[in-house]
């Protein structure tokens, strides 16, 4: 414990002085505007009654999956309070949207991973940011941080990098309206089970993963200035559109996004997230060749081992065996020749890398106390709040882990294991007790410590 200490300490100060070495970064491809409402009891009776009790209930045994109607859009609610469970259905008339828009929110904050890593990476850490918004409507624009945060803009022929809040369009407002409730919250004869939300999709543009003319067109423009460039959002992705377009179409302009970033040497992050369709989830396998780096959770990982692995590995990946995801990192590794994958679960990370080093494991440390930081305060704001996250205590339990892996591996030190050609590299992470939200922790855990070890190798 008196180990993980002193090397937390060092890491913090070792990233800290790294971070102003990194010159660029690119976030590509989902942003939106995040509408948050905390539930109440009375309101949502109300207007339960107002459409009819009768056909709002039933949907809740019916669920529509998609809202094209108000009982669809409360009866989507009340099932997500009565299973105590997440759910996101897209809305698809233009009613209900007018009426979600009416019925207003008690917060709006930017969402999407490529815009919250912005707000985390231009706004707090100071990098300068290139960020993709499909649209620019001044609700939105007005969410960004201040800072180096940069949108490019076509004027004339150039390509200029501006911040959002000095392009603001007429263009429309792509809103996930996000129906928060507490663990107990009652309506009617319905009680949660636990605290979760409903959220409302009123977003056409990521849900196709849109890329606007900027990137479709100066996208060798974007690339000259950048390091390093983090793609995420393509979880989303459908097999087919209704007006005949693929999966297929957008991740060939992804590809070619991708052999632009290599031609300049800018190393690539892919932010993996559960994407439930086996076809694109195939896909994206495919496509991590072109990638640096690869960040995942246990989920995610055993969803990619049904695929390249089998599915007796796959279920010990879900259920936390770490010598199983050591396992199925490096069958990763094999299929697709990817330098670094960074695996994340509840108390420990690893990373699998084709180069040795200790900054490795720094930007790990690092990235466990931004996360802790932000699970405290629901929010980071200022790169010097992730100091106080030394005092949050280190998960005691992956002590056990160190010890197994102490008995495997024989070459294991400090949380590095050499295995030859490739460097594993354990980290017990801070777990904060209490979290105040714990909503995009994952992309601050993978953004901090990608960006982190490129700005420590630098040097
Ligand atoms: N209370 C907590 N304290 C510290 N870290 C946490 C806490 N809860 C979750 N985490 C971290 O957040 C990660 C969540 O990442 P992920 O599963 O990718 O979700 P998402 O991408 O939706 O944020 C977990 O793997 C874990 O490492
Ligand atoms: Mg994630």
């Amino acid at each position: 414990m008196r180990l993980w200490k002193r090397l937390y300490v060092n890491a913090l100060e070792n990233a800290l002085n790294a971070i102003p070495n990194i010159e660029g970064v690119l976030l590509g491809y989902n942003t939106n505007i995040d509408a948050i409402k905390y539930l109440d009891k009375d309101d949502l009776e109300k207007r339960i009654e107002e459409i009819g009790k009768d056909k709002v209930f039933k949907v809740i045994e019916n669920p529509s999956e998609k809202i094209s109607s108000l009982e669809d859009l409360f009866g989507g609610i009340l099932r997500s309070i009565k299973l105590g469970k997440a759910m996101e259905w897209f809305v698809e008339s233009e009613e209900v949207r007018k009426y979600l828009r009416e019925w207003e929110w008690d917060e709006l904050r930017i969402g999407g991973q490529a815009g919250i890593m912005a707000n985390l990476l231009g706004g707090v850490y100071g990098i300068p940011t290139i960020v993709h918004i499909p649209q620019n409507p001044k609700l939105q624009a007005e969410l960004f941080a201040d800072g180096p945060i940069y949108v490019p803009v076509f004027e004339g022929d150039e390509l200029k990098l501006v911040h959002p809040k000095e392009a603001v369009a007429d263009e429309e407002e792509l809103i996930h309206y996000i129906y928060e409730f507490p663990k107990g919250f009652q309506v009617f004869d319905i009680q949660a089970p636990r605290e979760n939300r409903f959220i409302a999709n009123a977003d056409d543009y990521n849900a196709r993963v849109y890329m606007r003319k900027e990137f479709r067109e100066g996208f060798e423009e974007i690339a000259k200035k950048v390091e390093l460039a983090i793609i995420s959002g393509l979880q989303v992705l459908k097999e087919h559109y209704p007006d005949g377009m693929t999966y297929r179409d957008v991740l060939d302009r992804v590809e070619n996004h991708l052999n632009i970033l290599n031609r300049y040497n800018v190393k690539t992050h892919f932010e993996f997230a559960y994407t439930a369709n086996r076809r694109v989830r195939e896909a994206l396998i495919e496509l991590l060749p072109k990638f640096t780096s690869v960040g995942l959770n246990e989920v995610e990982l055993a969803s990619i081992i049904e695929i390249i692995g089998d599915e007796e590995l796959a279920k010990e990946v879900l259920e936390g065996h770490v010598f199983s995801v050591i396992d199925a990192m490096n069958i990763l590794m094999d299929e697709t020749g990817i330098e670094r994958i960074h695996f994340h679960t509840y108390g420990y990370y690893l990373a699998l890398t084709q180069y040795m080093g200790e900054e490795v494991r720094d930007a790990l440390l690092f990235a466990s106390l931004a996360a802790a930081t932000k699970a405290m305060r629901g929010n980071l704001e200022r790169i010097e709040q992730i100091r106080d996250a030394l005092s949050v205590p280190t998960n005691e339990r992956a002590m056990i882990l160190e010890e197994e892996l102490e008995k495997e591996f024989t070459e294991f030190e400090n949380g590095i294991i050499d295995m030859t050609d490739r460097q594993l590299t354990f980290v017990p992470t801070k777990i904060v007790a209490s979290p105040k939200s714990t909503v995009g922790i994952g992309d601050t855990i993978s953004s901090s410590a990608f960006v982190s070890e490129f700005g420590m190798r630098k040097k």
